[in-house]
């Protein structure tokens, strides 16, 4: 492809990428992958030269443009290199006219980082959202250790405060580590700390989807204990049992619930958790980093709707936890709407309930919990709360 049609193929993708965010439809990775697909022709050098061009123009726009054009249009006029492009030869699009119209820059929508802005996120930590996230891993102590394995990996970084994260250079082949290393950002394993799992515990993972935190809950507890994994969507769930037994966890349960009926699957759990674990689902404000079309795809109706969600699974974990056991609230979005205010909405309703002071390696106070941003760890963003129930 010449680097004309490369542009070409950019602006058709984020058409696509500007529909599926308006309606709801597939990622923006998913149609990638479909794009190439139906290209064979289309050789690696291509395929990640378009790509590269796409994320930069979805991480430069925080407001959904328009179309792929007004989008591409708005990158090249950051680089003349790719201005160059749009030369109106075959496969090239067509010239940039003197008065077209482009989508604008920035972080997020205005209504978004007026949000972020009353969460008490400063510019600076703004900037930072959509910035590049690093290759995290976590060494799966069932099976190894970060000493062992350092050796075989290229320019393994310790991350201070996790003794079993690494920092791995992008695009680290991993296949020759599966079950020993997990992807896993360091700020969601540092929030996973917060549950304090120890062996012989009883923890319930209420929305464990894939099972990223289960994983870490199963090595920090050296297998011994009881991991209920509970998940309303099935085909995450699934995904969940490849996974535990190429990481040799075998004390996880997983849980199939079902929607709206989560409470009858759920009885025979009712206080007998020593830790419920919620990491539940919610904008992904502070994951923008990996995920940085999910900005066009979130509006002021759907952060409600997260925020509903987020009161019904509190609801339903802490009738499982023991008199005297704690309930772990992790959300990975920064505004206080899904994270501290929904704490304090729980600890008025439950006047007996405490929250807990956590010390974790990263991250630092905010309202009754802890925040974690890209800017102060260098980590995915998220709110940390340890609830502790009455005796
Ligand atoms: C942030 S994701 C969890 C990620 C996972 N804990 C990990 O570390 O990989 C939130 C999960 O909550 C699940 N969920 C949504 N509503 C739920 C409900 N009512 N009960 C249980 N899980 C629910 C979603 O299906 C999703 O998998």
């Amino acid at each position: 492809m010449t680097p004309a049609a490369r542009t070409q193929a950019a602006i058709d993708l984020l058409d696509a990428i500007v529909a599926a965010a308006a309606d709801n439809g597939a990622a923006a990775d998913t149609l990638i992958a479909r794009y190439f697909a139906q290209r064979r022709y289309a050789g690696s050098k291509d395929r990640r030269a378009v790509r590269e061009l796409v994320y930069a123009a979805i991480r430069l726009l925080g407001e959904r443009p328009a179309n792929g054009r007004d989008a591409m249009v708005a990158l090249a006029k950051t680089d003349p290199a790719i201005a160059a492009t749009f030369d109106g030869s075959t496969h090239a699009p067509l010239p940039i006219a003197a008065n077209e119209d482009t989508a604008t820059p920035g972080i997020a929508p205005a209504w978004l980082m007026e949000r972020l802005s009353a969460s008490g996120l400063s510019a600076e930590e703004q900037g930072a959202l959509t910035g590049r996230a690093p290759l995290d891993v976590r060494v799966n102590t069932l099976l190894a250790t970060a000493d062992a394995i350092a050796p075989e990996l290229r320019e393994p970084q310790p991350i201070v405060g996790l003794p079993d994260a690494l920092r791995l250079p992008a695009g680290t082949d991993l296949a020759p580590f599966a079950g020993r290393l997990e992807v896993q950002d360091a700020g969601s394993q540092a929030v996973t700390l917060a549950a304090a799992a120890q062996p012989g515990m009883t923890v319930v993972d209420l929305c464990a989807g894939a099972g990223g935190k289960s994983l870490a809950l199963a090595a920090a507890m050296a297998n011994d204990g009881r991991i209920v994994a509970a998940d309303i969507d099935r085909a995450r769930l699934r995904r969940l049992e490849p996974r535990a037994t190429a990481a040799g966890a075998t004390i996880i349960e997983p849980l199939l619930l079902d929607a709206g009926r989560e409470a009858d699957a759920l009885l025979p759990l009712r206080a007998a958790a020593d830790v419920v674990l919620i990491d539940a689902p919610c904008s992904g404000t502070g994951t923008w980093r990996r995920n940085p079309e999910a900005r066009w795809r979130l509006s002021p109706a759907r952060i409600d709707r997260f925020v509903a969600t987020q009161r019904h699974v509190l609801a339903l974990g802490a009738p499982l936890v023991k008199p005297g056991g704690a309930l772990v609230y992790i959300v990975c979005s920064l505004l206080d709407a899904e994270g501290r205010n929904q704490v304090d909405a729980f600890l008025a309703a439950h006047p007996r309930w405490h929250a807990e002071a956590v010390s974790l390696p990263l991250g630092r106070l905010h309202g009754l919990g802890v925040r974690l941003t890209p800017a102060h760890d260098n980590s995915d963003g998220f709110f940390v709360a340890r609830l502790r129930a009455p005796c």
